[in-house]
């Protein structure tokens, strides 16, 4: 189950990676916003990073303007590793070393053929599991 999740921004560009999400099968729980003149990404981050701190979901993407904000907010949240990708090679490295469990995007600097792509890319690359990222990923949860 993918969590979803976005603020004002990023609403447009949600719809076309549902509409892809829906296109290959694959569930997902959208946490909002819905259509709306301004929000708050934090709010949406949380919401989302939520879900997957408790189980109900197992990965999210998040959605504002630069993807900036919403992957800070994210990224506070204890067990999220967030990953702000712009392209398709750092979308597979991120689950490849980092097993990021959180997809950040900014609907103001891709278009939607692109961030499909990066989704496309970051939902099917498994994690290595290679010692090596499995030591790093441990020492980020340290304080
Ligand atoms: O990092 C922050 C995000 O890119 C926000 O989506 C952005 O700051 C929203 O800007 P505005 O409220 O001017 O539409």
């Amino acid at each position: 189950m993918i969590a979803i999740g976005n603020d004002h921004t990023g609403y447009e560009l949600k719809m076309e990676i549902i509409k892809y999400l829906e296109e290959k099968g694959i569930e997902y729980k959208d946490f909002g916003c819905g259509k709306i003149d301004s929000s708050d990404y934090p709010v949406y981050a949380k919401a989302v990073c939520k879900a997957i701190q408790n189980k109900e979901c197992d990965k999210g993407i998040l959605i504002c303007g630069t993807g900036i904000g919403i992957s800070i907010a994210a990224n506070k949240m204890k067990g999220i590793r967030a990953a702000l990708c712009h392209d398709c090679f750092s979308a597979e490295a991120t689950r490849l070393h980092n097993d990021a469990n959180v997809l950040a995007l900014g609907a103001r600097v891709v278009g939607p053929g692109l961030a499909v792509k990066i989704v496309d890319t970051f939902l099917n690359t498994e994690f290595s599991g290679q010692e090596r990222h499995i030591r790093r990923i441990k020492m980020l949860e340290e304080e």
